[in-house]
């Protein structure tokens, strides 16, 4: 990356252009992502919601550069990711990105504190964790008392909220988060999804979140819906009834489609 000139700040702290990723099976190619243009700002949370296999996963992949394109462009702090060979590309991933997973991801051998500072104890992070920052991270989270815990000492809320002070404890400009509440109950996940959005507020980080549940993306400040790899509507907040309905509509539209073609074979 030390060839690179460093990005200045911009509203916008990512972005792709008609991006695309084929895969081909059995002779057929399937359009996981289609020629997907969109932008993500800084400060908020964009829930990606659609269907299993609508290409949720491969778009975050794409954005976070963990799979390369068919073609199309992505852009994540003001770094083209096309430009990037694969080990600054991971240099890329620890200094300006962090993740959050369903299943947390906490190592299981570590304290809470332990997993946090893992990433920096690693030596991943470039920049050294700015410890006012740290504090107040774990004072928000609510984990000033559970430290010294293990992963099985603690819940699933409370380990999803040691993966979240882990993931912006170096201040990322994108977190990648994959169903971060899938694995947790109704109020434990709102409870979550709070927090994550008043984080993205006040931190100034970009949230990306890939979910199938329209509660979970009511949360969110920006609602994209996807289909058969196509960006096929965009929402601002929303209620989870109004997501409900707008990827009962996609589908609706969506079976109209194959029927159409169906018919015209
Ligand atoms: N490595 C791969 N090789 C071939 N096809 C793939 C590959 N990865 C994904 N696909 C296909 O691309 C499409 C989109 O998959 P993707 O995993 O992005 O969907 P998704 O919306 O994240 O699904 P889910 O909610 O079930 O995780 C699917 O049809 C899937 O089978």
């Amino acid at each position: 990356m030390t060839t690179h000139t460093a990005p200045r700040p911009d509203e916008i702290v990512a972005r792709c252009s008609d991006l695309t990723r084929l895969f081909g099976a059995d002779g057929a190619t399937i359009a996981a992502v289609n020629r997907i243009t969109t932008e993500f700002r800084r400060g908020e949370l964009t829930a990606v919601v659609g269907p299993s296999g609508s290409g949720k996963s491969t778009l975050m992949y794409l954005l976070a550069g963990l799979d390369a394109p068919t073609w199309g462009e992505v852009e994540l702090d003001g770094y083209r990711l096309t430009d990037f060979d694969e080990p600054e590309l991971a240099a890329l991933r620890h200094e300006r990105m962090g993740f959050i997973f369903q299943s947390f991801n906490l190592l299981p051998g570590l304290t809470a504190i332990a997993n946090i500072r893992l990433p920096e104890s690693l030596g991943r992070h470039r920049r050294p964790i700015d410890e006012a920052w740290l504090q107040q991270l774990i004072e928000r989270l609510g984990l000033a008392a559970l430290l010294e815990r293990l992963p099985h000492e603690l819940s699933g809320g409370q380990q999803q909220r040691v993966a979240i002070a882990r993931a912006l404890a170096h201040r990322p400009a994108v977190i990648f988060a994959d169903e971060p509440t899938g694995n947790l109950d109704l109020a434990t996940g709102g409870d979550v999804l709070r927090l994550l959005t008043e984080l993205a507020h006040e931190s100034g980080c970009g949230i990306i979140m890939v979910t199938h549940d329209p509660r979970a993306a009511s949360a969110a400040d920006r609602v994209l819906s996807i289909r058969d790899g196509h960006l096929v509507a965009e929402l601002g907040r929303a209620s989870a009834a109004e997501i409900s309905a707008l990827m009962l509509a996609d589908a609706i539209d969506a079976d109209a489609r194959d029927a159409d073609a169906a018919a015209t074979r």
